[in-house]
């Protein structure tokens, strides 16, 4: 299927419309990723209006040992929301957590002061840029998470926590790929954000940054901004559906009389030169439709990043890439000119599978990092809804076994352990 988008689509929370919609929502902890285009949040509410489930969230308490220590845990159940805002409208954010009730030690401490400062798991450029902004406005301190670690660790438990995360599209079909957690790693995780990152990865907290490319998303949202007037990501997603690419693109075919160029195994309907028409032509930017141009520039960049993908998985000896980003915004014509350049230049060996969370990786991995607060402290840690055995190390648990719940919106229901001493507020100020 070429261009439009997949029915079923996942519909995050988008900025300001759901300001009011969430305002009541008590949240427990949270984490943010700053990115060059847009704000990612991640977010965990133990609001039971929030539930469509049978089951409403509830705050049950549990005490537990842990071997090193007498620490008393509560399990809190819940929900986990992804809400996004652009970079360059960071005011929208300020208000949506300003409106939050950001809470102390889950939802077991009532009273909290003004003068508490909040500490919030923060990653992306922004967590740097924007320091000064979020103690400023909010009194917030940015713990920082670093950017790879986050998106590595938010794949991975994707990946291993939640059922149908990751899915090939292959002629027009969506498909879900099952996971075999012990069999996951080696893969390469391609994020498409404004640049790319490429990173094989081989175990939790094992990877390495191996390639990038500074052809990525903000070049397809930049340059078409540009070229056909959009005034939105999605406007132009839109177009480029509605576009012809060959109008602008030069094809094989146009350079060898119509034929193929057999030899070298290229059909003359395959593009020999992205945008390559426009220097022949006598036409002016005017001459052309904007959703042609949409069309080329999304097919030009989406090939390229598959090609350079595959590139790498070779050079590794990687059979499976993983995409994450907003770019990719479940796009089917993005998607299918991603899987195709994997399959047509790994002769396909090689598969290109996409994350239904695509763009939230790193805040998930921030949301993640809480595990690592200080020793005296219990980490909120993601467990699954059954309630839990006797075992301690829950954080093993999921990834060895269990799965946590998902529901249509994309959010995801699950319960967090935490200490009753811990809290997102400084330790400064004990409840
Ligand atoms: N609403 C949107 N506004 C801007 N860019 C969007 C939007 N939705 C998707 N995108 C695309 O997603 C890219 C950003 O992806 P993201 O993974 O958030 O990266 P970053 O961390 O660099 O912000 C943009 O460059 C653009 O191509
Ligand atoms: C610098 C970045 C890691 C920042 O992440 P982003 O905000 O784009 O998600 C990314 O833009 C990138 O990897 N750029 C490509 C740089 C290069 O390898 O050429």
């Amino acid at each position: 299927m070429e261009g439009g988008r997949i029915d079923g689509k996942l519909e995050m929370s988008d900025s300001s419309s759901e300001l009011v919609k969430q305002s009541g929502d008590e949240i427990s902890h949270l984490a943010i990723d700053i990115g060059g285009s847009l704000i990612k949040i991640v977010y965990f509410s133990t609001n039971s209006k929030c539930s469509t489930n049978d089951e409403a969230p509830t705050l049950s308490k549990e005490r537990k040992e842990v071997p090193n220590g007498d620490l008393n845990h509560h399990i809190l159940s819940g929900r986990l929301f992804f809400v996004k805002f652009e970079t360059s409208k960071i005011e929208d954010c300020i208000k949506f957590l300003s409106s939050k009730k950001l809470q102390q030690c889950g939802a077991q401490c009532h009273h909290s002061h003004a003068d508490d400062k909040i500490k919030i798991k923060a990653t992306g450029g922004g967590a740097f840029k924007f320091t000064d902004l979020f103690k400023e406005k909010l009194g917030i301190t940015l713990d920082k998470v670093e950017e790879m670690e986050s998106l590595v660790a938010g794949a991975n438990f994707l990946l291993k926590a939640v059922n149908r995360e990751a899915y090939t599209y292959i002629g027009g079909q969506k498909e879900y790929v099952q996971i075999d957690q012990n069999d996951l790693y080696p893969y390469l995780l391609v994020n498409i954000g404004s640049g790319v990152s490429m990173i094989k990865v081989d175990g939790d907290g094992k990877f390495q940054r191996v390639s990038g490319t500074s052809v990525g998303g903000g070049t397809f949202w930049g340059l078409g901004k540009l070229l056909t007037k959009c005034q939105s990501f999605d406007e132009l997603l839109e177009l480029s559906h509605q576009g012809n690419n060959r109008v602008i693109d030069m094809l094989v075919g146009d350079i060898y009389g119509g034929l193929d160029y057999s030899k070298i195994g290229l059909a003359s309907t395959a593009i020999a030169s992205s945008f390559g028409k426009a220097i022949s032509e006598n036409k002016e930017l005017e001459d052309y439709k904007p959703e042609d141009i949409a069309r080329s520039l999304l097919r030009m960049i989406s090939n390229n990043i598959g090609q350079i993908a595959y590139l790498n998985a070779l050079r590794f000896g990687l059979k499976r890439i993983f995409l994450g980003g907003f770019f990719i915004r479940d796009h089917a014509y993005t998607m299918d000119t991603i899987s195709v350049a994997v399959d047509f230049w790994s002769k396909g060996e090689a598969k290109a599978m996409f994350l239904r969370h695509e763009g939230f990786l790193g805040a998930l991995g921030a949301f993640m990092n809480y595990k690592d607060g200080n020793a005296d402290l219990c980490p909120p840690q993601l467990v699954e809804q059954q309630t839990p055995k006797s075992s301690n190390c829950i954080v093993d648990r999921i990834h060895n076994s269990t799965r946590v719940r998902e529901n249509e919106n994309g959010a995801i229901d699950c319960r967090l352990r935490v200490s009753s001493s811990f809290k997102i507020y400084d330790e400064v100020k004990r409840c």
